[in-house]
C-alpha cells in the first residue's frame, strides 16, 4: 500500500523494552507500517534491535523516523525525516537535515525518503523541550501547515501532541489548510474512540505510549480507524 493511503501507524520507541509476545501483537495487528522513532536515547543497537526482531518474522512495513545519526542504519523501507517548523533554533528546522543530506546523498534512494513538518503542541514533550519549540496559536499552526504544502512542498505535515491527547478543533482546521500534503496526528490515543475521533480530521494517526501502558487498548485503535 501507497503511504498516502496509511491510516494507522505504531510508533515503537527503541529506548523502551518490550516483549517478543507483544512486538508480535503490534505487528500482525492490521496497522499499515511500524515507526521506530523516539527523542532520548535513540542508539544503533536499540535501532537495529527492534529492526531485526521485525524482519524476522514479519511482512509489515518499517520507517525509520531518523532523530539522530548516529542511529541511521539501511535495512529499513522509509526513512522519515522531522523538520521542526515550530522550533526556535534554525538547525532543528532545516541545517542537522541539510548536513545530513550532504553527507548521505550518494546512499539517499528518494523514494524511499520523506520529509515530515512537525509542529509540536505540547510543551512537556521531551521533543518540544529537545528542540526548544515554541507554542504556536491555531492561526500560527495553519499558518504553518500552509507552508508546508505551498512553500516547502511537504509530503506530511505532522501534529504532535506526544504524551498528551491534542485538541480536534486545531487538527480539524489545520486539515482544511491541507491538500496535497498529508496530515499526521500524535499524541496521547489510548482508546479507539479517540483514534475514530482524530482520525475524522486527520488522514492518518500514530499511536506511541500506550503500546507500553495498555497494550490490549492499543490494539483495537488499529480497526477503529481501518473499518470507518
Ligand atoms: C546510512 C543510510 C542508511 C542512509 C540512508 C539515506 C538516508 C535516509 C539519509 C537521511 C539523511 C537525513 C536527512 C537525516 C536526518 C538526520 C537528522 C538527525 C534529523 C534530525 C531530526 C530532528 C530535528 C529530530 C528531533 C526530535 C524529533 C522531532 C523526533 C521525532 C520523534 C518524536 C517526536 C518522538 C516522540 O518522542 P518520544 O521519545 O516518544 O517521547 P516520550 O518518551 O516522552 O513518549
Ligand atoms: O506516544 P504518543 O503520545 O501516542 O504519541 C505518538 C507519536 O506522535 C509520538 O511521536
Ligand atoms: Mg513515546
Amino acid at each position: 500500500m501507497n503511504i498516502n493511503e496509511w491510516k494507522h501507524m505504531f510508533k515503537l520507541d527503541p529506548a523502551k523494552e518490550i516483549s517478543d509476545e507483544d512486538l508480535d501483537k503490534v505487528c500482525e495487528s492490521g496497522t499499515d507500517a511500524i515507526i521506530v522513532g523516539g527523542t532520548d536515547d535513540v542508539t544503533l543497537d536499540g535501532v537495529l534491535d527492534l529492526l531485526s526482531r521485525i524482519r524476522r518474522a514479519h511482512m509489515v512495513p518499517v520507517v525509520l523516523e531518523i532523530s539522530n545519526e548516529e542511529a541511521l542504519t539501511p535495512g529499513f523501507d522509509y526513512y522519515f525525516v522531522p523538520l521542526v517548523l515550530n522550533s526556535k533554533e534554525k538547525k532543528y528546522v532545516m541545517d542537522i537535515q541539510q548536513k545530513a543530506i550532504k553527507e548521505y546523498i550518494d546512499m539517499m534512494e528518494y523514494s524511499e525518503v520523506y520529509f515530515e513538518g512537525y509542529c509540536i503542541l505540547n510543551p512537556e514533550a521531551k521533543a518540544f523541550q529537545h528542540t526548544n519549540c515554541e507554542l504556536p496559536e491555531t492561526d500560527d499552526v495553519k499558518a504553518y501547515a500552509y507552508m508546508a504544502e505551498h512553500v516547502f512542498h511537504l509530503p506530511i505535515f505532522y501534529v504532535e501532541y506526544s504524551g498528551i491527547y491534542g485538541d480536534t478543533e486545531v487538527v480539524r482546521e489545520v486539515k482544511a489548510e491541507l491538500d496535497k500534503t498529508k496530515l499526521f496526528y500524535g499524541g496521547g490515543i489510548e482508546t479507539p474512540e479517540q483514534a475514530k475521533e482524530m482520525k475524522e480530521h486527520a488522514d492518518a494517526i500514530i499511536v506511541g505510549n500506550s503500546i507500553y501502558t495498555n497494550l490490549k487498548q492499543a490494539l483495537k485503535t488499529v480497526d477503529a480507524v481501518k473499518r470507518e
